[in-house]
Formats: C-alpha cells, sequence, structure tokens
C-alpha cells in the first residue's frame, strides 16, 4: 500500500505574493507538486470540459481515429504511448486528446470534432485552453518570484510571448483489456515544460516518487482535493533552475475505475533558450545541463514518447 501524500496548498488569489512565493519555493523544492486552490476557473466550465471530454471518448473508435493525432494534436488511441522508453512492456492503457496552441499562426493545426458529432465541443475546449493559460502566466510569475526574479523574468527570456501550451484530455478505462502483464495507465514520467496543471474526475491512480534516483522506488498517492488543481514542475524548469526545482516522476495506477483528467502543459516558446539561472549555480554547483532551445528539447522528447512522426512549429 502506497502512502498518501500531503502536498503544499498554493492559493492564487492571496494578496500577499511575497509569501505564495515562499511557499511556492518550499513546495518545488521538497516535491515539485502542489495544490493549487482560487484559481479562478469556474466550477460550471471544469464540469463541462469533462462531460465534453467523455462524449468525445464514447464515440466510435473509427469516428475518434479520424482525428488521430497529427504534428502533436488530435487523438490517440489505447496502448500508443510509452512515456517510460526504458521499458519494453506494451504502451499505456488511456487513450487521449491534444489540443494545442490556439493563436493564430498554429490553432490551423489543431482537429476537431464535427459541430454534428459534438455540439459546441470546440468552443468549451478553447475557453478552457485559454483560462488555463491565464492560470498558468500568472503562476508563472509567482514561480519567478520565488526563484528571487523580477516577476516578468520568463516573459523577458521570451518563454511566455507566443508560449506552447498543450491541453490533454485523457481517459483510463476501467477494465483493461490485459491483466497478464504489467500495465500503467501512465507509466513513469516526468513532464518536458515548465508547469503542468492538471484536473481530475477524483478518481486515485496519481502516484509520485519523490527520489527518482533511489532504488527501489517508493511511490505515494496524490489525493484529489475537490476544486484544486494539482501543479507540476517539469523538466525545462528544472534544468533553468539546476535542479533546485525538482521535476518529480509520476505515474497513474490503474484502481478499475474509470478515471478521466485533463492535463494543461505550458511549455515555453520554441525558440526560448532554457540555460541555468545565475542565482542557481556556482563554481562549487556548476550547471549540470547545456543550454537547449525550447522546441528541439520538445521535439526530442516527444519523439522518444511516440514512434510516429511528431512536429511541433506551425
Ligand atoms: O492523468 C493524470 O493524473 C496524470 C497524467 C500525466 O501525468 C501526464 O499526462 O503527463
Ligand atoms: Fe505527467
Amino acid at each position: 500500500m502506497a502512502e498518501t501524500l500531503k502536498l503544499a496548498i498554493i492559493d492564487l488569489s492571496s494578496s500577499d505574493s511575497i509569501s505564495t512565493a515562499k511557499s511556492i519555493r518550499q513546495a518545488c523544492m521538497e516535491c515539485g507538486f502542489f495544490y493549487l486552490v482560487n484559481h479562478g476557473v469556474e466550477e460550471e466550465l471544469l464540469l463541462r470540459v469533462f462531460d465534453d471530454s467523455q462524449k468525445f471518448f464514447s464515440l466510435p473508435l473509427e469516428e475518434k481515429m479520424k482525428l488521430a493525432a497529427k504534428h502533436h494534436r488530435g487523438y490517440t488511441p489505447m496502448y500508443a504511448e510509452n512515456l517510460n522508453y526504458s521499458s519494453s512492456s506494451r504502451g499505456d492503457s488511456k487513450e487521449s486528446f491534444y489540443i494545442g496552441p490556439l493563436e493564430a499562426g498554429r490553432s490551423n493545426l489543431n482537429r476537431w470534432p464535427s459541430e454534428e458529432i459534438l455540439p459546441s465541443w470546440r468552443p468549451t475546449m478553447e475557453s478552457y485552453h485559454k483560462k488555463l493559460l491565464s492560470v498558468g502566466k500568472k503562476l508563472i510569475s509567482l514561480i519567478a518570484q520565488a526563484l528571487d526574479l523580477d516577476a516578468d523574468f520568463f516573459e523577458k527570456v521570451g518563454a511566455l510571448d507566443d508560449p506552447l501550451p498543450f491541453l490533454r484530455l485523457l481517459h483510463y478505462p476501467g477494465e483493461l483489456e490485459f491483466c497478464d502483464e504489467e500495465i500503467y495507465g501512465a507509466s513513469a514520467h516526468s513532464d518536458y515544460g515548465m508547469v503542468t496543471l492538471l484536473a481530475t474526475n477524483g478518481v486515485p491512480g496519481l502516484q509520485v516518487c519523490r527520489e527518482k534516483f533511489k532504488q527501489p522506488r517508493i511511490w505515494e498517492d496524490v489525493p484529489h482535493i475537490d476544486g484544486a488543481f494539482i501543479v507540476n514542475i517539469g523538466d525545462m524548469m528544472e534544468r533553468w533552475t539546476n535542479c533546485l526545482f525538482r521535476s518529480t516522476v509520476h505515474r497513474v495506477m490503474p484502481t478499475g475505475q474509470e478515471r478521466y483528467s485533463l492535463a494543461f502543459f505550458l511549455d515555453p516558446n520554441e525558440n526560448c533558450l532554457v540555460e541555468c539561472l545565475k542565482s542557481c549555480c556556482s563554481d562549487s554547483s556548476p550547471p549540470r545541463f547545456p543550454p537547449i532551445r525550447s522546441g528541439a528539447y520538445l521535439e526530442n522528447r516527444l519523439n522518444l514518447t511516440y514512434s510516429s512522426e511528431v512536429t511541433l512549429k506551425p
């Protein structure tokens, strides 16, 4: 039985940004995961998004496959993905739908179910996507302050001016087709970008491993809190901070219950150079990673996860 992890709760509506930034710093250094409350996303919108997500995944497979992922947008069927590419097991038992950036010039790569089949599906997803981008940007400015940087640091380095936000609708079936081998809902992985904001339908399954280099791995459950997003730091933020802020390994275990979640990945603009912050390195603690361009890094990670061609550029 996994222990239950008690994560910090960060209030996005607090007027005391200094103390909020301090709590974020501690949470990111200790665990890389925290809850975000009072984020301003209405419950009614969240319910509509979950409802529409369920409607999409209930369509016949051939209908969903008409929107099969291209350029990393659209539908990925069950077992299409192996997040833990060092494992040779079957892919993950989940299906998903990716919605990429909505900004002009990029949004034409998105794939949408037709209005006749799922009326008002697209506007619902677009309004959630936009809302989450604004919550994510607010959070990033607090993360900058948590690193003793100017609140607009990540804007100034070009990460957030035309960023790469991806909304991913996820569906984990309750009953598994194969029970003779080790099957994960999502196998062990860390996220690639800056931050991820996750909402779930309340069904458990998410686990984190705080010490990724220790064996055997110890997994702890992350319980759902009504109305809270689960936020985690991604690998690019870990690179920026020279591992001060942790991109923690996590996974989703099947529980026999059907599960839906919404993961919003906020990734820097593809041209943004991700390099160790001056405040995070010294002679005795030199940069652990060379500088990389966000786009090249993401493409490489995505290509390792999916066998098919993935392109990020519009
Ligand atoms: O569904 C979840 O709870 C987590 C999904 C996840 O970690 C991911 O898609 O990166
Ligand atoms: Fe993840």
